[in-house]
């Protein structure tokens, strides 16, 4: 071996050695960032601290004594505080109730004995809004011949425009109640006041937080406080996070049966109502243990590209899809364009079934 590789060999040995000691050090740093991290999570303050940040660097640079530039050591300092960041706020997602790391296990919603979230996928079909007892109980109905159990119908409707149909309300749920125990079925549907949270669960089995109120974190809290499940929707401009965090208002405040819903984000894509955003699903089945739907309706605006889109729904690993059905779509008092008819409904179900992406229960 010449002198000049075995000068290598020493050198390149003492840097291991160092690489050693900068780990062990990086690493007892990384645990008292987390210390310091989850001294913060309880006083409620925020994890990134920039002027902390600033004055570190600052004495830093005031100490090097080179070879490296100030701004090299700046740079790579930034980077132990980024890490260090990153690891505090890792820590606090773990100790997120609806996180996969906090819960194994898929949660399973049990309601009438049908299953949400479980080894079988779920049908959710229904008007947009509940109109008469003759229209839920035809549509009703057409969806129990089916195979199908579980309804959703709109009482409350948040409408964009004040002067549009604005539902039933209570007369709403209660025709729901009275048609879902003639033909035995579980049923959805939408409350926006938290005041009428209480109230709704003496009259449906599954209430539903629509997109707008995503972020109503009264009626979050108020749907944490009942026991019944809730269907979450994702908001309309909302991130992924939004909505998990969304859900673990739900479930902090007590309420463990929560069921997620991709419904589709506003894009400057024109040819859907929304962008069904297809990486939600297994992004939320990864990252939460709540079963995920998606609304297939919503999510298009168009009748057209449902099937395609139940399928990639299931495919990518929903636990179901929900989709607006109605007697008589254009006689409809909301989203005349976007609801099946019933016998549109039947091709549907019958080409998503045959499509064998469908588990049923
Ligand atoms: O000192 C803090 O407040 C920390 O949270 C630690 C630390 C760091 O790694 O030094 C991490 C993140 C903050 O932005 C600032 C500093």
């Amino acid at each position: 071996m010449s002198q000049n590789s075995k000068d290598l060999e020493q050198l390149r040995d003492q840097l291991d050695d160092i690489n050693m000691k900068l780990l062990s050090l990086l690493s007892e740093r990384a645990v008292i960032a987390q210390e310091i991290g989850i001294v913060k999570q309880k006083q409620g303050i925020p994890k990134y601290d920039p002027v902390r940040e600033r004055e570190m660097l600052e004495e830093l640079v005031q100490h090097n004594e080179g070879p490296f530039e100030d701004s090299t050591v700046k740079h790579l300092f930034k980077q132990i505080f980024k890490a260090s960041l990153d690891l505090q706020q890792e820590d606090h997602k773990k100790i997120l109730l609806v996180s996969r790391k906090k819960q194994q296990e898929n949660t399973i919603v049990h309601v009438k004995g049908v299953e949400i979230g479980g080894s079988a996928q779920v049908m959710i079909a229904g008007p947009c809004s509940v109109e008469s007892y003759d229209q839920l109980k035809t549509v009703g109905t057409a969806l129990k011949d089916a195979g199908i159990r579980v309804m959703r119908g709109g009482a409350f409707k948040p409408r964009t425009s004040p002067y549009d149909f604005q539902g039933l309300g209570i007369e709403g749920l209660k025709l729901l109640k009275q048609v879902a125990d003639e033909l035995d079925m579980v049923t959805v549907s939408e409350i926006v006041h938290p005041g009428h949270i209480e109230l709704a669960a003496n009259y449906i089995d599954i209430i539903q937080i629509g997109a707008r109120n995503m972020q109503n974190f009264e009626l979050l809290k108020a749907a944490g406080q009942v026991g019944v499940p809730i269907v979450l929707k994702r908001g309309l401009s909302a991130t992924i996070e939004e909505l998990i965090l969304a859900a673990e208002y739900i479930v902090a405040g007590g309420n463990p049966n929560v069921i997620l819903i991709e419904r589709g984000i506003r894009t400057y894509e024109k040819w859907t109502r929304n962008t069904l955003d297809i990486s939600a699903v297994p992004i939320l089945k990864q990252e939460t243990h709540l079963p995920v739907l998606v609304d297939v309706t919503h999510s298009t605006g168009r009748k057209d590209i449902l099937v395609p889109c139940a399928k990639a729904a299931l495919a990518a690993g929903a636990d179901g899809v929900m989709v607006e059905v109605h007697p008589d779509p254009a006689t409809a008092l909301s989203d005349a364009q976007q609801q099946l008819n019933i016998e549109q409904f039947h091709d549907f179900w019958h080409r998503v079934k045959s499509s064998g992406l469908f588990k049923e229960q």
